[in-house]
């Protein structure tokens, strides 16, 4: 199994003045974060990460002392317009290495992801594939076009998806083939082709830095999840 990790995007609703996986948080980029996770996940052959064309951070990257661009457990790719394109591009490397592998799609903009929750999608998905996920706790309205509320959605039956998402490599990449703007995560390409994830819980705390305020609240989380990790060593 690998990991497949879009990385190319612009960042357009954070405004900053430079993609926002390069963001800093607590002293580390997001993308560090990210990775520094990933690598740390033991059941991965490899990462493979898609970057911009001519992405000039990324070569900076480092943990540990080791540059990221050169590590031995990550290949970079050229990403693409979009997220799919991005994805796709991380899965054909993959394919090139190991046909019938398992791919583990995870936003770089996701960089709180627990490995407990990484494991407990492994452990949780069949042969259909499945994504972590959270069950959503807020009433859910459905709107009309004149933004009035249509209908009240039974909100036992609605999940927020989160990544990773793991699917067969050769299957997703096929299904990502087809340009379709309505697909915005890997589990929509899928479904489309009539596949029927299976939904794991995942935590909230695995949240994509989207917009400004997603900052502090992933400085919050991050802190916390320190602390939990303290209180896990001292017991
Ligand atoms: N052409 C793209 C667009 C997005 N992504 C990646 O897909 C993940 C989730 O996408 P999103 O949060 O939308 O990131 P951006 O596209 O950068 O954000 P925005 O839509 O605000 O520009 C991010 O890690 C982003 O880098 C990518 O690899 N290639
Ligand atoms: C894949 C994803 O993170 C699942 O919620 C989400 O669809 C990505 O959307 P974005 O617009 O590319 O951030």
């Amino acid at each position: 199994m690998y990991a497949v990790v879009p990385a190319a995007g612009v960042g357009a609703r954070m405004g900053a003045s430079l993609p926002k996986q390069y963001l800093t948080l607590e002293g580390r980029t997001l993308a560090e974060h990210t990775l520094q996770r990933l690598l740390a996940f033991a059941p991965l052959s490899g990462v493979v990460v898609a970057v911009a064309e001519g992405d000039p951070w990324w070569p900076r990257l480092s943990l540990n002392g080791m540059s990221l661009h050169d590590h031995p457990r990550i290949r970079t790719v050229t990403g693409g317009a979009s997220r799919a394109e991005s994805v796709r591009a991380g899965l054909q490397a993959v394919l090139e290495q190991t046909p019938d592998a398992w791919a583990l799609v995870h936003d770089m903009a996701r960089p709180l992801v627990r490995l407990s929750d990484i494991q407990k999608l492994l452990d949780g998905v069949a042969e259909q594939g499945g994504i972590l996920a959270c069950p959503v706790v807020d009433t859910i309205k459905r709107a009309d076009p004149g933004q009035c509320i249509d209908a009240t959605v039974d909100r036992n039956l609605i999940w927020r998806a989160l990544t990773p998402q793991l699917f067969p490599a050769a299957a997703l990449a096929e299904a990502l083939a087809v340009p379709d703007d309505a697909i915005t995560d890997e589990a929509s390409a899928m479904e489309a082709r009539g596949w029927r994830p299976r939904l794991v819980a995942g935590n909230a705390d695995n949240i994509k830095i989207t917009v400004p305020e997603d900052l502090p609240l992933a400085r919050f989380y991050l802190r916390r999840q320190g602390q939990e990790a303290g209180l896990e060593e001292s017991s």
